[in-house]
């Protein structure tokens, strides 16, 4: 039976994750859940955010639902110790590096768009967001210059087969929806993106049936609000994806929305809402779980080859959606376990 780690972490995550839980358990699928400790949770309890044990579980696992991670309480710790680390360690050590974030506006999100309802209503875009390299991962720290001043860097980095492997997820990704795939760099300024725009333009003699464009990263974060519907599948590194899809979400109405799945080329991937662990909410029951619920969905489709599972929670989402059920980030007064049962009310 398939395994699935449970690693719910900070904050919201946590009150999500239970949520997206709830609904899976209402599927009745064969399947066995463990849980761990990561994040700020898992300093506290165990001195280190991502402890051996998680580790070993989530290489174990056939696939990771993960909820968030980050505490203010560790905001001072060297930063091996801080909750983000456990969340890089998991992708680089899984070798994540496909990040699929869909964005697209539920029917009746009109309003809880940060654009005008006739703009929003054309968003239906997946950002495919390279998450193994690029500045995260190059060298980095503060050193004094011979001056005596400090100094941070952080090095831009890909190599050419990076390049090429995250270029082709976002090919085949373009392929299953409209055949239009923007890559978006920084190539008038940056040698890497010089090298990100060649070796895309490389690939893409591979896939003669996708339309291929790009466009400067700054243009597109303007395009974005300004005509989103414009967008089917935009491939783009770790710091710009990371970005452009928190941009992306707000223009569907939260990022309570926004699910991903972090993939590895074989069946096995970690699923996370795009968002974070939200302190300034947490512990309030005012979190959208949907984003966690769709990710649970994602992992269906794409760890377990259950795609009609992973329909009806989507299906579920959209009805509740429709429906009125709204939470506070979209508008309305729903708390966290409200909205779950708005989603599994609507599960057929
Ligand atoms: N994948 C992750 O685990 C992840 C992602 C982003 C940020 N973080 C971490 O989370 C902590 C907080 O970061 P931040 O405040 O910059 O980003 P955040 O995404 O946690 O929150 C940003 C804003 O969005 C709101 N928000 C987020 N998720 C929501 C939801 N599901 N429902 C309703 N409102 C929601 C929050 O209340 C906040 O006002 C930091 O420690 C950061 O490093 C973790
Ligand atoms: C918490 C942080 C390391 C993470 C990232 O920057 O990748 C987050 O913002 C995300 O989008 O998953
Ligand atoms: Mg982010």
């Amino acid at each position: 039976m398939p395994l699935i780690a449970i690693l719910a972490g900070d904050g919201i995550g946590p009150e999500v994750t239970a949520e997206a839980r709830r609904v899976l358990d209402t599927l009745g699928l064969d399947l066995t859940y463990e849980e761990g400790l990561v994040g700020g949770a898992a300093y506290k309890a165990a001195g280190h955010p991502l402890p051996p044990e998680t580790l070993d579980l989530a290489r174990r696992a056939d696939a990771i639902l993960f909820g968030a991670v980050g505490d203010p309480d560790c905001d001072a710790l060297e930063r091996q110790f801080r909750p983000e680390q456990a969340i890089l360690g998991l992708r680089k050590d899984l070798g994540l590096f496909a990040n699929l974030r869909p964005a697209k506006l539920f029917a009746g999100l009109e309003d809880a768009s940060a654009l005008r309802p006739e703009i929003a209503r054309s968003i239906d875009m997946v950002i495919v967001r390279e998450l193994t390299g690029d500045v995260y991962f190059g060298a980095k720290g503060i050193r004094t210059t011979a001056d005596g001043l400090r100094e941070g860097h952080d090095e831009m980095r890909y190599d050419e087969t990076e390049i090429a492997r995250i270029a082709r997820v976002g090919f085949e990704t373009a392929r299953t929806r409209k055949g239009k795939l923007l890559s978006v760099d920084k190539a008038n300024v940056l040698e890497t993106s010089q090298l990100w725009r060649d070796v895309v333009i490389e690939v893409s003699a591979d896939y003669p049936d996708v339309t291929l464009s790009h466009m400067y990263v700054d243009n597109a974060a303007m395009q974005l609000v300004r005509n989103p519907g414009q967008f089917d599948v935009i491939v783009t590194g770790n710091l710009f994806g990371d970005i452009l899809s928190d941009e992306a979400s707000m223009c569907a109405g939260s990022i309570g929305m926004l699910p991903s799945a972090a993939l590895n080329g074989s069946n096995k991937g970690m699923y996370e809402p795009i968002h974070g662990s939200a302190p300034d909410i947490a512990g309030q029951g005012k979190a959208n779980p949907c984003a966690a619920i769709l990710s649970a969905a994602m992992m269906l489709r794409h760890s377990l080859d259950l795609p009609e599972a992973a329909d009806r929670i989507e299906v579920a989402v959209a009805a509740a959606i429709l429906g009125g059920a709204r939470t506070p980030d979209l508008g309305g007064t729903l708390s966290t376990r409200d909205m779950g049962d708005a989603v599994l009310a609507n599960l057929v």
